[in-house]
C-alpha cells in the first residue's frame, strides 16, 4: 500500500501489528474463498452479486488498503499538489495493482484528463472515510482506497456492512442479514435513517441519482417508508433521557419499525434498549434473548470493545447481577447515564 502522511503518523501505522509482525499477516482471511461475483449491474455500473448463501455476520470480503491518505492534506495542500502526491503514491505501487487502481471508476468521462485528475477522481469516487486507531495520536481520519471494496454498490437499505479493523489493517465486509445466492451484495454510503429526499441530496453530492429498489418505490410507498423513519427518528432518543419515559413496549415498537424497514446495521440498538427495558422491569428471559440478539447483529458492526457490546455481554453472563436489573419496579427508570 501507498501511505501518504507526515512521518511521525507513518511510524505509528508501520508499528501496527500488519506490518510489525509479519507472522500475523499469514492468518489474515483475505483467503477466503468469494462467494460473490462481479457484473455489470443495470443503471449502477459494476456491482458485486452473491454466488452462494451468505449467513448473517460471515465475512464476505477482507480488502487491504491500496491508497491511504491522511484528510489533513485536503486542508494542507493545493489541489493541484495533492492530486500529484496521489499519482506519485498509485505509480509506487506494483504494475499490475496500479493497473487495477486505474480501471476503478471515475464516474465521467476522462478523454483528454490529465492523470492527476482522474486519480482525484477515482480517489473521489471510490474512497472510505477510516477512522483512525484509538491509539492513534493524530484523530483525524484516513481516505482511504481499496481494490475490491470499491465495487460495491450503494443501497438505501444494505445487506453487508463494513468495518476497519487497524491491526490486520484490513476493511472487512460482514453480510447483515441471510444473503441468497442472485442478490446484489450493496453498502450504504449514507445515513439509511434519513428520509428518501434527504437521502437522495446527499448521494447526488456523490454525483449519482440513485437508483435502489428503496429509492425507485412509488411516492406513496415512500412516504409510508418516510413515516417509519420519522417515528424512529422521534422514539430512539426516549431510550436515553434521563429519566426516560421507554418501556419494552415501545422497544418492542422500535424493533417492528427496524424489521419493516430493512435496517439490518442499526437494529442492534433497539435490542440493546429492548435487552435493558425488560431487565430494568425484572424479566431476566427476555433481557437476555435480546442481549443475545443486539450481541450477533452488534459485533460484526461495532466490535467487541464497544461499551453496550460490553454491557450486553455483562447482561447475559448475569442478568440478576446487572445494574438495570428491576431498577424501574423499585425506582424510576434511568437508562444510558
Ligand atoms: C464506489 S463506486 C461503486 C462501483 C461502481 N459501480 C463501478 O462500476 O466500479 C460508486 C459509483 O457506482 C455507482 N453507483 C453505486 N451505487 C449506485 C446506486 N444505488 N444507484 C446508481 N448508481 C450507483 C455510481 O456511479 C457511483 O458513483
Amino acid at each position: 500500500m501507498s501511505l501518504i502522511t507526515t512521518v511521525a503518523r507513518a511510524k505509528f501505522i508501520a508499528s501496527q501489528p500488519a506490518f510489525a509482525n509479519l507472522d500475523g499477516i499469514k492468518t489474515l482471511p483475505q483467503t477466503i474463498p468469494p462467494n460473490y461475483k462481479m457484473k455489470e449491474i443495470p443503471g449502477k455500473g459494476i456491482g458485486l452479486e452473491a454466488t452462494h448463501d451468505i449467513k448473517q455476520g460471515q465475512l464476505i470480503m477482507a480488502d487491504t488498503p491500496s491508497l491511504m491518505v491522511d484528510s489533513r492534506i485536503f486542508k494542507w495542500l493545493p489541489a493541484k499538489e495533492r492530486r500529484l502526491l496521489q499519482t506519485a503514491a498509485v505509480e509506487h505501487l506494483p504494475e499490475a495493482h496500479q493497473a487495477a487502481i486505474m480501471q476503478l471508476t471515475p464516474h465521467v468521462d476522462t478523454t483528454g484528463m490529465p492523470k492527476d485528475e482522474i486519480v482525484g477522481k477515482i480517489a473521489l469516487v471510490n474512497s472510505f472515510d477510516v477512522i483512525p486507531d484509538l491509539l492513534d495520536p493524530v484523530r483525524e481520519e484516513l481516505f482511504t482506497l481499496f481494490p475490491n471494496i470499491s465495487r460495491f454498490n450503494h443501497d438505501c437499505r444494505p445487506n453487508a456492512a463494513y468495518r476497519f479493523n487497524h491491526e490486520t489493517m484490513t476493511h472487512n465486509v460482514r453480510a447483515l442479514r441471510d444473503i441468497v445466492p442472485g442478490e446484489e451484495l450493496t453498502l450504504t454510503y449514507t445515513n439509511p435513517s434519513l428520509s428518501r429526499k434527504d437521502r437522495q441530496d446527499r448521494l447526488r453530492l456523490w454525483g449519482f441519482e440513485c437508483a435502489c429498489d428503496l429509492c425507485m418505490q412509488e411516492e406513496s410507498q415512500a412516504a409510508e417508508s418516510d413515516g417509519r423513519i420519522a417515528q424512529i427518528n422521534s422514539l430512539m432518543p426516549k431510550f436515553t433521557q434521563i429519566p426516560s419515559p421507554a418501556t419494552p413496549a415501545m422497544a418492542e415498537i422500535l424493533i417492528d419499525l427496524h424489521r419493516q424497514e430493512g435496517l439490518w446495521e442499526t437494529i442492534w440498538l433497539p435490542y440493546t434498549y429492548a435487552a435493558l427495558q425488560y431487565s430494568s422491569n425484572g424479566d431476566a428471559s427476555m433481557a437476555v434473548k435480546y442481549a443475545q440478539m443486539a450481541i450477533q447483529h452488534g459485533l460484526p458492526i461495532v466490535g467487541n470493545r464497544h461499551e453496550y457490546m460490553i454491557e450486553m455481554e455483562t447482561l447475559v453472563e448475569s442478568p440478576l447481577e446487572h445494574w438495570s436489573w428491576s431498577i424501574s419496579v423499585k425506582q424510576p427508570i434511568v437508562v444510558w447515564t
